[in-house]
């Protein structure tokens, strides 16, 4: 067996015990039942994972932030120059991006991971130097990657869960950086749901009415030309037709982490199509996954309904990087200490609602 069909045999179904127990045990805590609303599914969804109840604590956190570029960026779907890319790295890199001020906010650590940044980047601490390829081929034109390619990214992802959680992390979040990468997050998201490339193709960046334009019709020239969305499509294919090398790497790393039974919080669109990627692989790895918060960008949204997962947080955020899984990481974690913490009707002397 080789990596990936390894991790995807060793992805198995959540706990039904573990989750019945952490469903009696909210019922039994001094608030009335229900009350902590969606919280208490999180906390049940992570004593699922873990097999047990309650749960570990989901810390230490690390964020891994994929970057790579795209060469459907030639087709003027974004303003932005491609090597903003790779500046943006080296801003991580410094530590001067939003995702070094959110992270430190909830004590969380950054891992930036070049798995195909078109430039050659220098050495730094905290890069990881994973380039598969520098940067995608256009979409339109031909498959973004090669088979070869996507299998390596998402091995590459593979590796990176296995590393941050044999460094000690017990909650992996997801980051992306890569100017254009929501193009190829619509059309992964349109051929794995199925919607229309105008469903599912937003702003990105803040692109004007025209490039929106231009970028729904990019996304349906390149379904077309790779004869997507197809019933019987492999993922795999389907990801080096029109993903990008992050989009591979990330649906690696969440499908490693399922198979480790380390939760996972998902970031915006890009880790959407990722998710739906490793979902239709593996599709019991969603019982690791807490949907962050939801992005503007209208294919998250779309992709998190397919994927059966209610966002946390919902901030009208379209920046990427995992910031929006970031800010949901103390909710996660409180949900846990909940189930670790609070007194039960019985240890505290307090009356029950009466029948
Ligand atoms: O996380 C999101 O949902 C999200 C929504 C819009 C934009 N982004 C970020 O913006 C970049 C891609 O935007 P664009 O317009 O160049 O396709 C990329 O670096 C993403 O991290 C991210
Ligand atoms: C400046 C900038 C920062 C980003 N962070 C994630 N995507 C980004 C896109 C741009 C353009």
């Amino acid at each position: 067996m080789n990596l990936i069909e390894e991790t995807v045999a060793a992805v198995a179904p959540p706990d039904e015990a573990a989750m019945r127990d952490a469903r009696d045990h909210q019922a039994r805590l001094t608030k009335p039942p229900g009350s902590l609303g969606v919280l208490e599914e999180v906390s049940v969804k992570l004593a699922g994972l873990a097999g047990r109840c309650p749960p570990p604590p989901p810390e230490p956190a690390a964020v891994a932030v994929f970057a790579a570029d795209h060469g459907v960026h030639a087709q003027g779907v974004t303003p932005w120059p491609q090597e903003v890319t790779a500046q943006m790295v080296a801003n991580f890199l410094a530590g001067g991006a939003v995702v070094n001020a959110f992270a430190a906010q909830v004590g969380a650590d950054v891992t930036v991971v070049d798995i195909g940044v078109a430039a050659d980047l220098p050495p730094a601490p905290g890069l990881l130097a994973r380039k598969v390829a520098p940067g995608t081929a256009d979409m339109t034109g031909g498959p973004a990657m090669t088979l070869d390619e996507a299998r390596r990214a998402v091995e590459t992802g593979i590796g990176i869960s296995r590393e941050l959680v044999a460094n000690g992390a017990r909650c992996l979040i997801t980051g992306d950086m890569g100017i254009a990468n929501t193009t190829a997050s619509a059309a992964l998201i349109a051929a794995f749901t199925g919607l229309p490339p105008e469903r599912v193709t937003g702003r990105g960046t803040g692109v004007d009415d025209a490039t929106h334009a231009r970028k729904v019709e990019v996304v349906r020239a390149a379904l077309a030309r790779h004869g997507l969305p197809a019933e019987d499509a492999d993922p795999l294919d389907v990801l080096a037709a029109v993903g990008g090398l992050e989009h591979a790497g990330i649906a690696g790393f969440v499908l490693g982490a399922a198979a480790l039974r380390v939760p996972v919080i998902l970031d915006g669109v890009i880790a959407g199509a990722a998710a739906l990627a490793a979902a239709a692989l593996a599709p019991d790895a969603a019982a690791a996954w807490v949907a962050g918060h939801r992005s503007a960008e209208p294919g998250h949204a779309a992709a998190l309904a397919a994927l059966g997962l209610r966002p946390l947080v919902d901030l009208e955020l379209r920046l990427g990087e995992g910031t929006g899984a970031l800010l949901a990481l103390p909710l996660v974690q409180g949900s846990v200490r909940v189930l670790h913490e609070v007194a039960t009707f019985d240890s505290a002397g307090v009356s029950e609602k009466e029948a």
